[in-house]
């Protein structure tokens, strides 16, 4: 991947139409885990089709399951069942995908064949002793580095998994759905209990494949008596990536948005709420349910925002928001306070200290703490150069930020876009940011 690409906004623009951002990405990556998985051919319509999904894709692939496609969003995965994975010839190499990573490692540990898990440098710092350390409880057998990180070496305990009773030590879908998958080859029941709500993809797709998974309040049970069963999947667009035309259009006059089909799963939607709190005007419409998931129109329109203390159960509600939620902050009149948000420390790359450092160069008073944000918004924002640090959301946040800024802002190191949205800059510039590309 080139490091080389740049986008460069010209300030004093607005955003006005409309659109439909690709698809989500959590649900596509386990479209295709659960679609390997089942029974049957499974027809996924809606497929994100960037880097992190189409990871997940071709290690499925390199584990013998046919798929065809991605093509124009559809993909054809033929089911080889619960027990019908191969053996990998290599590693499985999942770019820079932390989902892929976690879920895996709990589907792996369980198979009778062994697997290594690798992945690019970002991923390869990653904690994923989240997740080796209760599947080890389970009887799971995957070496880390010694700092607790990729490339992990799964040694396939098939038939030899027990099931845990764990509480997560932080709100994580990564780690539930990862021990979920453990526990469909694991001997009793398997429950994990979250400390905040978490997005519940996982649960819903798996009763949608007709696998047995309970809820007892917050905590998730499954057990290895079970099949999964084909099924058609509509992936709605991802309410993650919407998130920076909802901010774009919240913070600069004379916008009106209006984006289509997005998933608005009540564990993804701390942004709708956030941006409320602070005084956006946004409209859900034409609400509907597609495949076991809540979808709708959201309709933004520009309105002047306030600064708030972000209540904090809805920080995992909002965990991929929170860069481009620095943003409307920073055009927001007066304080906003984060905290409770820690987790942001571990993503692709710090999003805490990387937004800060940003913010700090256009001028914006930004303090950066241990497990949050606290910005003064509201007075003029400059331009100048900022780093993206190769992370996908930082890259588009700032460049949202261009909305707002007095002078143009240059954005580095943006080839990390393609990890979850590759339209995002001819989307953007449909709707009237004025960005250029630059590099190879
Ligand atoms: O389960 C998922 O699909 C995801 C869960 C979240 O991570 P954590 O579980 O680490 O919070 C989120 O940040 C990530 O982008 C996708
Ligand atoms: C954190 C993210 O993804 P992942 O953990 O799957 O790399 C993200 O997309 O913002």
């Amino acid at each position: 991947m080139s490091k080389s690409i740049t986008f460069t906004i010209q300030p004093g623009g607005k955003l006005c139409g409309e659109t439909r951002v690709p698809g989500d990405k959590s649900m596509s990556h386990r479209s295709i885990m659960l679609g390997s998985l089942a029974e049957g051919v499974t027809h996924v319509t809606g497929f994100l089709e960037a880097e992190d999904a189409l990871a997940t894709l071709q290690a499925f692939r390199d584990m013998g399951v046919e798929i065809e496609g991605p093509s124009n969003g559809c993909v054809t995965i033929h089911g080889v069942g619960k027990h019908g994975l191969k053996e990998p010839k290599n590693a499985l190499y999942l770019g820079n995908s932390g989902t892929s990573m976690r879920l895996l490692s709990g589907l792996l540990a369980g198979q009778p064949f062994n697997s290594v898990l690798t992945g690019d440098k970002s991923l390869s710092g990653r904690p994923m002793k989240r997740v080796t350390d209760p599947l080890a409880k389970m009887g799971a057998d995957i070496k880390t580095t010694e700092q607790g990180t990729a490339p992990l070496q799964i040694t396939g305990k098939a038939g030899q998994l027990t099931a845990i009773d764990y509480t997560m030590p932080m709100a994580s879908a990564q780690v539930k759905s990862c021990l979920l998958l453990a526990g469909m080859y694991a001997q009793g029941e398997t429950r994990v209990t979250e400390p905040a709500p978490t997005r519940d993809h996982t649960e819903r797709m798996l009763a949608g494949f007709a696998y047995p998974v309970t809820r007892e309040g917050s905590t998730a049970m499954i057990s290895a008596e079970g099949s999964l069963k084909a099924m058609d999947i509509d992936v709605p667009s991802d309410i993650s990536s919407a998130a920076f035309f909802l901010v774009g259009a919240s913070i600069a006059p004379g916008s009106d948005v209006t984006l289509k089909h997005v998933g608005i799963n009540p564990t993804r939607t701390g942004v709708i709420d956030i941006l409320r709190l602070m005084g956006a005007n946004i409209e859900v419409l034409n609400e509907r349910e597609v495949g076991g998931e809540p979808v709708a129109d959201l309709h933004v329109v520009y309105s002047p925002l306030t600064g708030i203390d972000i209540p904090e159960h809805l920080v995992p509600l909002a965990i991929d928001e929170f860069p481009v939620l620095f943003v409307a902050a920073a055009c927001a009149q007066g304080q906003t306070r984060l905290s409770g948000a820690e987790e942001l420390r571990v993503k692709e790359s710090d999003r805490i200290q990387v937004m800060a450092d940003g913010l700090l160069i256009l001028g914006v008073d930004a303090q950066p703490t241990p497990d949050g944000m606290v910005i003064q918004g509201g007075k003029p924002i400059g331009g100048g150069v900022v780093e993206s640090h190769g992370d996908h959301r930082i890259a588009m946040s700032f460049s949202i930020a261009g909305l707002r800024t007095q002078a143009p802002i240059t954005v580095l190191d943006c080839a990390n876009v393609n990890t979850s949205f590759p339209e995002f800059k001819d989307l953007v510039k449909a709707l009237g940011l004025d960005l250029v590309c630059t590099g190879a």
